[in-house]
């Protein structure tokens, strides 16, 4: 670092006394001073200060680089006490407007050549622009006579600017240069209160990325930990949902998907398959579980019942309405209102639907005033509402609103495997009911269960079975006599049946009879797709529909082989 030698030295007239031992050691005691400073504002103040004790200035600045090392800000100061005042001045360009370097601004050159500048008065010195500094006094009401500026270097790096105005020499009092035996000792200073404030940024730096890797780890962790308890919340089955069979696992899946929003549902399959248990699963996987789950069927009231149920009415509305009553619009809010069978919904009502559905508007019976609430809507239907569509019976617009997220809920025939569980969940809640220990099934009464087809799904099979555990003796088993009659003397049954006895016959048409059972069963449960069945069974798609043909193994409603066969002869 050397002094600016554009300028000429000042010849003091007085030696001035000053002991060079002192001002190391004042030095010394002000480098160990800084280095136990955790907090930049107050160590640069503490630079200032000690800069101006040790030039006895009138005031004094640290103007530190910004990232881009294309402006100096003034970072702390103190002119005679003042250390507060305008900021707007407080920056310094490092590049004039062709974006040269900026050398005639006095900061500007000792930040690009990382050099002193030490001048006795800023307005007889040729060669720079002072006019930063004059901006700068008049905003805080002061004027600069001497200049001396001591870059802030670190390493290989300037960092910023220690800048002393109006040195005043102890003995005399006038303002003028540094004196050359303090230059070095400043400039040592400088280098020392570089370092220290190098040091005291990265520490606040490193500080300040703890705190926002804390809180960003904070927030993952509660991200992390909501969405873990959204998902544990989707994948538990509620008590009481038997089934996991693959083509119930499937809509579980599906549920579990569209529970965490708000999109409605629209729930359909054969009746009695557990669609309203699922709208009941949808709710309680949902963010809305802790609301009300409100049900109507809408093919249990004549319309103008159902309007005024679900929407509410006004008093005088009709005959009757005594007083306002809300509808169940407004008890679902914030929470899931279910409309079962909405095939039937009446045409009329299918208007103030889709308004509920879009908007949230609900517009009671007799009121032309309309409400809002925030309710999910999960449909259900049996009914095939694209053919009441073409019929004109149910709105297209509608359909389309609903259909957003369809979910079929397989038929019990598709999943024949749930059948066993299901079979045992509700010998037991029956035999509970009147107060008896779950009565056993004969492997013939199972095998019947299995083989039906049940038009009414798991309504019907819950139906046989209290019927079952009602005709029982208590302690007997449960066996054919006890199920329907429809179902022992079973129309399209299987081509082989599983027996408690082993058939007669040799090993391999025995275990043919197994294998013909086994095979059927896969089908069933996949809808009879030969390439999923295939999977399952991990044979290829051509072993099963070589075997198919061989046990003529059919799907219900199709012509068999020897059916076509006689067709053709
Ligand atoms: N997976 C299941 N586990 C246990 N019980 C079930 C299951 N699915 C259905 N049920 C029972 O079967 C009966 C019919 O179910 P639910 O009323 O939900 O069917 P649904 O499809 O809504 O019928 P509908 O179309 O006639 O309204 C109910 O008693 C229900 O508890």
């Amino acid at each position: 670092m050397a002094l600016d030698q554009r300028l000429p030295r000042e010849e003091r007239s007085k030696v001035v006394k000053m002991s060079n031992r002192t001002i190391y050691e004042d030095l010394m005691d002000l480098t160990i001073a800084l280095s136990s400073e955790r907090r930049i504002e107050t160590l640069m103040a503490r630079v200032v200060e000690a800069a101006m004790r040790l030039s006895n200035a009138e005031g004094a600045a640290i103007f530190t680089l910004d990232r881009l090392a294309r402006h100096l800000h003034r970072v702390s100061f103190n002119y005679r006490g003042l250390t507060e005042g305008s900021q707007s001045e407080a920056r310094i360009a490092i590049y004039g407007k062709s974006l040269q370097l900026n050398l005639q601004e006095p900061a500007a050159f000792a930040v690009s050549t990382a050099t002193a500048v030490n001048l006795a008065d800023i307005n007889s010195a040729a060669g720079y622009d002072f006019s930063n500094i004059r901006q700068m006094d008049k905003a805080i009401g002061f004027q600069t006579s001497s200049l001396v500026i001591a870059p802030l270097i670190h390493g290989d790096q300037t960092i910023g600017i220690l800048q002393l105005v109006n040195v005043r020499d102890k003995v005399t009092g006038t303002v003028g240069a540094l004196p050359d035996f303090l230059l070095r000792p400043l400039q040592s200073f400088a280098a020392h209160a570089a370092v220290a404030i190098w040091n005291t940024r990265l520490l606040e730096e490193n500080q300040r990325l703890i705190r926002q890797l804390g809180r960003q780890n904070e927030e993952l962790l509660q991200e992390n930990s909501r969405l873990l308890n959204k998902v544990a919340r989707k994948v538990v089955k509620p008590k009481g949902i038997v089934g996991d069979s693959p083509p119930i696992e499937r809509a579980y899946g599906l549920i579990a998907r569209a529970a965490c929003s708000a999109v409605p549902i629209l729930l359909r399959g054969e009746t009695g398959t557990g669609k309203e248990m699922m709208a009941n699963f949808i709710h309680s996987s949902s963010e809305r579980s802790g609301k009300p789950f409100v049900a109507q069927n809408c093919a249990a009231l004549p319309e103008s019942l159902l309007e005024s149920e679900l929407f509410g009415y006004v008093k005088g509305a009709f005959t009757g309405a005594v007083a306002n009553k809300s509808g169940l619009a407004h008890e679902a809010h914030q929470g899931t209102l279910f409309l079962d069978e909405i095939g039937d919904m009446p045409l009329s009502l299918q208007a103030k639907v889709l308004r509920l559905l879009q908007e949230g508007e609900v517009r009671r019976v007799g009121s032309t005033k309309a409400e809002y609430v925030d309710v999910r809507i999960v449909a259900a239907t049996n009914a095939n509402l694209e053919e009441k569509i073409e019929r004109g019976e149910f709105r297209k617009d509608l359909f389309y609103r609903l259909n957003v997220f369809p979910i079929v809920v397989p038929p019990l025939r598709e999943r024949p495997s749930d059948i066993p569980k299901l079979v045992n969940h509700f010998l037991a809640i029956a035999a509970g009911n009147i107060g008896r220990q779950a009565p056993q099934l004969s492997a013939e009464a199972l095998d019947s269960l299995m083989c039906w087809s049940y038009p009414g799904n798991v309504r019907e099979l819950r139906n046989i079975l209290e019927r079952a555990v009602l005709l029982v003796d208590d302690g007997q088993q449960i066996g054919r006599s006890h199920l329907p009659a429809e179902l022992t003397g079973m129309s399209g049954k299987p081509a082989v049946e599983m027996s408690s006895t082993i058939p007669d016959g040799d090993l391999k048409s025995i275990v043919g009879q197994y294998e013909a059972l086994v095979i059927e069963a896969k089908l069933r449960e996949v809808n009879w797709n030969q390439s999923r069945a295939a999977r399952n069974l991990n044979v290829s798609r051509r072993t099963i529909v070589e075997k198919l043909q061989r046990y003529d193994i059919r799907r219900p409603g199709s012509v068999s082989r020897i059916d076509l066969e006689s067709i053709e002869s």
